[in-house]
């Protein structure tokens, strides 16, 4: 046989039959997303921004509550802030099915009463503290103001997490407002020093509540948003529940060389075996485990919905997934799905100009991904630094949190999908791993089902307002913020039953 058909049969038909499974995989592969239960939601089952909610967030966030570290924050700051709180919500603080304890002197533990004590309580978590404001320009506004301008609030708390404390408080002063009576006992939990680990905070609520036997049937906290853009090849909003958690490994490196008079330098300094210790870590990322771990189901939730060429990929990751992995990596906050990241946070040496610094120090931040451990975490630093000069010490760390359930076999995580899509009735919903942490460590022996979830939109050029520059909250996100949990507080009153879901088609 010539070498042509010969080519042709040993290239060509493997060829072909790899495009038909292709072809083949890519129009059966399921849709996940499923239509939500039909609302009966009446025009009174609404919370409009009226502008005393909108003053009342406003105020919230005038408070500066700042955590600093563990047992340094701004203790005058939080007790006016629990003050404040006491006197925006009259109906709530006088109602007889509520009770109010202080824990750990500054964090809140409200108990909402149900009438039906065969329901395992809910948990909704948030925190009361924030993150300093660095010297970095650029505020539109005072970051402490709560200005209301051009149709935002601006300020330190407003995505993380005063909205959440506000909105949950907001959402069941209109419930009680009302009369109604939950049958479900609820958990509203709000720690003090969740920007510092929650160790004097939320660590003593899940304490109290674990001391008492309590156990809770789902625990909501901060967590993803309702994305933008954010997904590659998905046009449509998409929300993102965190069904998991990274861990978090923070390291400190350090060199002491001799110091001395500036004007007799060695060949190295400490300053320079430190820099070239980050330099190498920065140019040498952790390995990317993309697809590895619960990140593949946000992706494989969302294949349906995918332009052409992303649904070709998505639904053929036998075959794709170092094309996935490729392209999870080009964006900050897809790369903090695929893999352990790594952000050098603090770099300090040298006291003056003409001395030569004897000790170079610098902060190593890893957010560990769920199929990490955090000896391959650190293997991987002491590997890559490659230098017996720079000391690697472990500061803190935290083991990857457990997979919460997701989809049909998870009641609670259906009530939490049907919330947001009465909100987002336009918005996809799919699990995905929480690239952060929260207080949610500090409740894994409360419950198995552990969700992280904040119901305000981010885009592209949100993602560094966490923590940084024009922290703020549109007016219309804190509006379904509040209406996310007074729509959640119902779906969650009654028995959280294993529901069958019929796979539907669009949404
Ligand atoms: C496929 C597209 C994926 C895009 C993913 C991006 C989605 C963006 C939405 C939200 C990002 C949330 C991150 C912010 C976390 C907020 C909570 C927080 O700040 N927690 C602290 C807790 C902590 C941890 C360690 C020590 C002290 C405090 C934190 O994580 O730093
Ligand atoms: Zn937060
Ligand atoms: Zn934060």
């Amino acid at each position: 046989m010539s070498t042509a058909p010969k080519l042709l049969q040993w290239v060509g038909v493997p060829f072909m039959c790899l495009v038909v499974i292709v072809v083949v995989r890519t129009v059966t592969f399921p849709s996940y997303q499923t239509r939500p239960p039909p609302c009966n939601a009446t025009d009174q089952d609404f919370i409009p921004a009226t502008r005393d909610r909108l003053d009342r967030l406003a105020g919230a966030v005038t408070f500066r509550t700042i955590s600093y570290e563990p047992g340094r924050g701004t203790p005058e700051e939080l007790l006016k802030f629990i003050a404040f709180i006491g006197d925006s919500f009259p109906v709530l603080h006088s109602s007889p099915l509520v009770t109010r304890e202080v824990v750990g002197n500054f964090s809140l533990l409200y108990r909402v009463e149900g009438s039906d004590s065969s329901l395992n309580p809910g948990l909704l978590a948030a925190h009361l503290d924030v993150v300093p404001v660095t010297e970095e320009p650029g505020w539109e506004a005072e970051p402490f103001s709560g200005q209301q301008k051009d149709g935002f609030v601006y300020g330190r708390g407003t995505i993380d997490d005063k909205h959440n404390v506000m909105g949950q408080l907001e959402a069941l002063e209109f419930h009680l407002k009302r009369g109604h009576r939950p049958r479900r006992t609820l958990y509203l939990a709000y720690g003090h020093d969740e920007e510092v680990s929650g160790y004097y905070g939320a660590q003593k609520i899940g304490e109290l509540l674990e001391d008492r036997g309590v156990k809770v049937e789902f625990v909501l906290d901060e967590g993803l948003t309702v994305t933008k853009g954010l997904v590659p090849g998905v046009a449509k909003k998409v929300a993102m529940v965190g069904v998991a958690e990274k861990g978090y490994l923070t390291v400190k490196l350090s060199v002491r060389m001799k110091g001395g008079h500036g004007s007799m330098p060695e060949k190295e300094s400490a300053i320079g075996i430190l820099s070239q210790a980050v330099a190498n870590l920065e140019r040498n990322p952790q390995p990317n485990l993309w697809g590895s771990g619960p990140e593949r189901d946000l992706t494989e939730h969302l294949a349906t919905e995918m332009s052409v060429l992303h649904r070709v990929v998505t639904s053929n990751l036998w075959l794709f997934t170092p094309v996935m992995r490729w392209v999870m990596t080009q964006k900050a906050g897809t790369n903090a799905l695929s893999r352990t990241t790594t952000a050098v946070t603090r770099f300090n040496a040298g006291i003056k100009d003409n001395v030569i610094a004897p000790e170079a120090v610098a902060t190593v931040n890893h957010r560990v991904h769920p199929k990490h451990t955090i000896q391959e975490v650190l293997d991987h630093d002491v590997k890559v630094i490659n230098d017996p000069r720079v000391k690697v010490e472990v500061v803190e760390s935290l083991v990857p949190a457990p997979v919460s359930p997701s989809g049909p076999e998870s009641p609670a995580y259906l009530a939490i999908q049907e919330s947001i899509q009465q909100i987002y009735p336009d918005s996809l919903v799919a699990p995905s791993v929480m690239i952060g942490n929260t207080d949610t460590r500090h409740y894994w022996n409360l419950t198995s089902a552990i969700y992280r979830f904040s119901p305000n939109v981010m885009g592209p050029e949100d993602l560094a307002r966490f923590h940084g520059v024009n922290e703020r909250i549109s007016i219309g996100d804190y509006e379904r913020t509040m209406n996310f949990y007074f729509h959640l507080m119902l779906n969650v009153d009654r028995p959280l039953v294993v529901r069958r879901h019929e796979h539907d088609g669009d949404l």
